[in-house]
């Protein structure tokens, strides 16, 4: 699939939620080339360094491909740091398969999101997905961090932020911005505790957003970065699935109350020649990402009278299109046609997008 735009995913949540031992994962199990862009204050270099160390690359892509923006607030910076940060990654963008940026849990998500559209860099990348890390057991305990006061102490001491705002509203800001909200320290949690957590953060932000359960920053990487490669893709994910649910049965001799903490991710594609209408194909990946708890589209459609054919990328209930030539060996329908690869929590996503399609195609 020759989607020549890089994916861009934003990793946000506050101080201690695990983001970097989500980062240090991905880099490690992702199978990408990523480029990581951290926004370090208070703790300067650390995260950094921890990125550094986990074996991600070659020592010399090291510091080009995590780069540190340590002057304070990415949103309150985004000029003079983080665009001219992204553009020169992206000058190297064919060496790369996405870009990762971890916010500090301070920053607001949105005007980050902007920046992404700025006119410099908006044809050169697409939001692959807001991804929130939630101290699970914090929440469980009624608030959004652990460390409530040293939280305050950054924001009231830290010069650089120009914003102020309450921690309940960064993090409505941060679920409501979320295309997929992690839970982590499920490992700490009673089932109990995650349907609870799960509850609250569904009340507070974005309602179609999954909510995933997360330890050790342990999940497997297609659903944070997409299914990035060509399709076999599906192929490894499912090998895993089968590995997962291996242990998941060995988890379940040792312990009954503790497989909230990893899931099952479904892993299909759907390839069929049909009439295609771009709003009726948005509208129903939107209805069916809640229904099935879709977490990743990502494939190509073609419509009848387009030139090009239509590139989808999908996390949660963020849909991203676009025109955009596809592969020389690219499979194509004779006219009008899909062909997708998707993740979900539920089975029966392929079933319900081809009825879809064929109702649409009935009614026209
Ligand atoms: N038990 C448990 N500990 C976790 C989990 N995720 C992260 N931790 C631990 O929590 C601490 C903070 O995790 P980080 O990944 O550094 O959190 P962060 O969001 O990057 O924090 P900052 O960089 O300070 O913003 C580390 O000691 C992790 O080992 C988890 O799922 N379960």
């Amino acid at each position: 699939m020759s989607a020549n735009r890089l994916p861009v995913t934003v990793v946000t949540g506050f101080l201690g939620s695990g983001k970097t031992t989500l980062l240090r994962h991905l880099l490690r199990e992702g199978n990408q080339r990523l480029a990581v862009v951290v926004n370090e204050f208070g703790t300067v270099g650390l995260d950094g360094d921890l990125l550094k160390n986990c074996g991600l690359c070659p020592d010399d892509e090291v510091d080009e491909r995590i780069v540190e923006l340590n002057n304070g607030c990415l949103c309150c910076t985004v000029q003079e740091d983080f665009l001219p940060a992204m553009e020169a990654l992206l000058l190297r963008s064919n060496q790369l398969d996405g870009i990762i940026i971890e916010t500090s849990g301070l920053a607001l998500p949105k005007p980050l999101l902007q920046a992404l559209n700025w006119p410099a860099i908006r044809n050169k990348v697409f939001i692959n997905g807001v991804v929130t890390l939630v101290d699970g057991y914090a929440l469980s305990n009624g608030s959004p961090v652990s460390d409530l006061k040293s939280i305050n102490e950054q924001m009231t001491n830290d010069n650089s932020i120009d914003h102020i705002t309450p921690i309940d509203e960064l993090f409505r800001d941060q679920l409501i911005s979320a295309d997929l909200v992690l839970v982590s320290r499920s490992d700490l949690l009673s089932a109990k505790d995650f349907l609870f957590v799960e509850e609250e953060v569904k009340k507070r932000g974005n309602s179609n957003a999954n909510v995933l359960p997360i330890s050790n920053g342990i999940i497997e990487p297609s659903v944070i970065l997409g299914l990035c490669k060509e399709q076999n893709n599906i192929y490894r994910l499912d090998q895993n699935n089968q590995n997962q649910n291996q242990n998941q049965n060995h988890d379940h001799d040792h312990d009954h109350d503790h497989d909230h903490d990893h899931v099952d991710v479904i892993s299909d594609h759907l390839r069929m020649e049909t009439p295609i209408d771009q709003d009726v194909l948005r509208e129903m990946f939107l209805r069916l990402v809640p229904e099935y708890q879709i977490l990743r589209v990502k494939g190509k459609c073609w419509i009848e009278g387009k030139a090009l054919p239509l590139q989808i990328q999908m996390v949660g209930p963020r849909f991203n299109s676009w025109f955009e030539a596809a592969n020389e060996n690219a499979w194509q329908p004779r006219q009008s046609g899909i062909d997708i690869v998707f993740l979900s929590l539920r089975e029966g996503v392929k079933e319900a997008v081809v009825n879809s399609l064929c109702i649409s195609t009935r009614i026209k």
